[in-house]
């Protein structure tokens, strides 16, 4: 508490607390429960001098809030439903209701929906045996293209639909490059493998199909990112492979530009005669491109991506996740699906319906793979990939994009993929250095109080994540945040699709600038404009740390991280230290301290899965890969059949910015007398 002997406390934080005019609070934290008057409650600094009724009055700021985008009025009146019913609602009852209205999951292009209305409604007219050849008219990436006589034909350019697929230049949802982009090429690039092929230069001379090119440069992109330049030339020579590579670096197109570069240049597979399924599989869709994604928001995220570079052409995408209607995504389906997106659960559904063969896919892409193993889904995996009738490992070419390389990842990549090349860029599971990344300390009592601060002491309407580790605390805390007037929306997996849905799009069009989320949020969410993620619960684990600030600080853009640290994180100090020392940032001079008393206690390296021991200890081999890309510790390659690497662009590196004392800083420092002299948070 302010000035109440709290040791934990850095005492710069209560002067900057004291700093800020709290008024007639004595406690300027939230919920303050010392202080000789009894508990006050902390005024936020754009509050302060106001009537307390503007402060707790809930019913007036959820009114008010409604209108912001309708997102805490439908909570507030779901969760009545909820202590109505008595407690939890049934799964089924939210389903029935995500379900019961499908208006809006077409809109906003959740379901792959989002063509020009005039198209959706053209007939369907039969694609693949209308004597046409394959494509025609369609609604998902616009005026569609054909496959006719053995050529590409292309479909008419419509403005309208460029507008909608590509947004215009003053457009605030479109992602724009930062002035960092160029340094993209200075992160060292390693390709290990027999024979990588080299890297292209850039688009332009890089052979590319010509509409992925034009479609390219409508996208806005002049330049390819360093995993783009390398899988461009691996997916042309056929190669398969392993790819890790830094946050917000374009990892879509780095999967997205190989496989269609050489679908427009080779046409669509033919099914294979008598694929063993017989009648049953006759209303198959056989996609030749299968990207398998951990989340919904991610599958569809990928699925608009798709459907850019897939404008005019005879690849028609489309996306299927569980939590949403499955009647629609099945009739889209069924309209033709040459690039099918999907989450595995849902796949694997569709597959037992027999509304989804295999039999055609020569393209397969697992995209954080490490995550989707996470979430358990390695048994579907396994059966989408080896048990349906997808071609084998050589009849396909597999790409796997993973944030670390552990044991169980190794063994996916050995199955799943033939002769592969193993790309990073930067060293496995770092942060951009774009990320100018903070760490707190700040006792769990008096997060609220400091978020409130950071929040009021920016531009308003810049966009902020705030990371939870709850789905109880992810609504609970966009409800105070409410209450205090700032417009807050909140995403988890508790939400109805069409809430996770309302809350994303109010925050991407900045009418609800605070997110609060779940770890559903950090992964792969590309939404231009995020200027500050706030980790308000830090993660266990230092890869679902990278991911959540990598929210901010994309396309070469800078951004911003506050971490919010105390002694129940003392298991991430050590990976937190390392990390922050490779992204040149400032570490504390407490946290190193902390960080020892977290190994005296048996925290320390704690990663999960797989965990780090060092190397050897292992008995499987895997080595600690310490070479020019830095410390390698997520990088858990086996050290012996390990290919040879090359080089594929500049080394570097260099130290630590910060002033931390790193490792070596005084031991007898406290976190509770951190020194800091700043003013303002951002
Ligand atoms: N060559 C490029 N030129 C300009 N912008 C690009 C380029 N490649 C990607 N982008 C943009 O950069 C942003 C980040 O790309 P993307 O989402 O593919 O990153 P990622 O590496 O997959 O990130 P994450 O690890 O978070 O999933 C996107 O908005 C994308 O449109």
């Amino acid at each position: 508490m302010a000035g109440s002997g709290n040791n934990n406390v850095p005492g710069n934080l209560d002067q900057r607390l004291a700093g800020l005019g709290v008024g007639d609070s004595n406690d300027a934290r939230a919920g303050g429960k010392t202080g000789g008057n009894g508990p006050k409650r902390y005024i936020p600094p754009h509050l302060r001098g106001k009537p307390p009724t503007e402060v707790v009055d809930k019913s007036a700021v959820l009114e008010r809030t409604s209108s912001w985008n309708g997102d805490m009025a439908a909570r507030d009146r779901s969760r009545s439903t909820e202590r109505a019913a008595g407690g939890d609602v049934p799964r089924a009852a939210a389903g029935r209701d995500e379900r019961g209205d499908t208006s809006d999951v077409r809109r906003s292009g959740f379901a792959g929906g989002r063509g020009d209305p005039m198209e959706r409604t053209t007939t369907w007219a039969g694609r693949r045996d209308d004597g046409r050849g394959f494509g025609g008219r369609g609604a998902r990436g616009g005026p569609l293209g054909l496959w006719a006589g053995g050529k590409h034909v292309y479909g008419q350019r419509n403005p309208r639909t460029e507008a909608e697929l590509f947004g215009t230049a003053e457009d605030p949802e479109r992602m724009h490059t930062g002035i960092n982009f160029e340094k993209y090429d200075d992160i060292p690039v390693e390709a290990s493998g027999r024979d990588a092929p080299a890297p292209i230069t850039n688009f332009d001379e890089a052979d590319l199909e010509p509409l992925l090119l034009e479609n390219i440069k409508l996208a806005g992109y002049t330049v390819p990112t360093p995993v783009q330049k390398s899988s461009i030339s691996f997916g042309r020579a056929g190669r398969d492979m392993m790819a890790c590579a830094q946050t917000g670096s374009g990892k879509t197109g780095g999967f997205l530009f190989p496989i269609l570069n050489e679908s427009f240049r080779n046409g669509p597979a033919a099914a294979p005669a008598g694929d063993g399924r017989g009648h049953y599989r006759s209303r198959a869709a056989r996609p030749i491109a299968l990207i398998l994604s951990p989340t919904r928001e991610l599958a569809s995220q990928i699925n608009d991506e798709a459907r850019k570079f897939c404008y005019r052409s005879w690849v028609r995408p489309c996306v299927v996740y569980g939590g949403a209607d499955i009647g629609m995504q099945l009739r889209e389906v069924e309209r033709g699906c040459d690039l099918l997106v999907a989450t595995p659960g849902r796949l694997v559904d569709l597959i037992e319906r027999g509304r989804v063969s295999l039999s055609c896919i020569r393209y397969l892409v697992l995209d954080e793979a490490d995550r989707m193993l996470d979430m358990g889904f390695e048994p579907q995996i396994r059966r989408i990939v080896e048990k349906e009738d997808m071609p084998g490992v050589e009849g396909r070419q597999t790409l796997m994009f993973s944030a670390t390389f552990p044991r169980d990842i190794q063994m996916l990549a050995r199955d799943f993929l033939k002769d592969y090349i193993f790309l990073s860029v930067g060293r496995v599971g770092s942060t951009s250095e774009n990320i100018t990344q903070k760490i707190e300390y700040v006792e769990d009592e008096d997060k609220l109080s400091v978020l409130l601060d950071i929040l009021t002491s920016g531009d308003p309407t810049r966009l902020t994540l705030v990371f939870v580790e709850t789905k109880r605390m992810a609504d609970r805390l966009s409800d105070d945040l409410l209450y205090s007037q700032l417009p807050a929306s909140a995403i988890h997996g508790d939400r109805t699709q069409r809430e996770r849905e309302r809350a994303l799009e109010g925050f991407r069009a900045g009418r609800t600038p605070v997110l609060v989320a779940t770890a559903v949020a950090a992964r792969g969410l590309d939404i231009p404009n995020v200027s500050l993620v706030v980790n308000y619960d830090l993660p266990n684990e230092i890869d679902e740390y990278v991911h959540r600030v990598g929210r901010t600080g994309r396309a070469g853009n800078t951004g911003n991280a506050v971490s919010f640290f105390n002694r129940g994180n003392r298991g991430i100090a050590r990976n937190l230290i390392d990390l922050l020392k490779e992204a040149n940032q400032e570490i504390p001079d407490w946290l190193p301290v902390v960080a020892r008393e977290g190994s005296g206690f048996g925290g320390g390296r704690g990663r999960g899965r797989g965990g780090y021991s060092g190397g050897s200890s292992r008995g499987g081999g895997f080595r600690d890969q310490r070479s020019s890309l830095g410390r390698g510790d997520r990088d858990f390659r086996p050290s012996n059949g390990a290919p040879s690497a090359a080089a594929h662009g500049r080394s570097g590196g260099g130290g630590a910015r910060g002033s931390g004392s790193g490792h070596g800083g005084a031991p007898s420092m406290p976190p509770a007398f951190e020194s800091d002299s700043r003013n303002s948070w951002f």
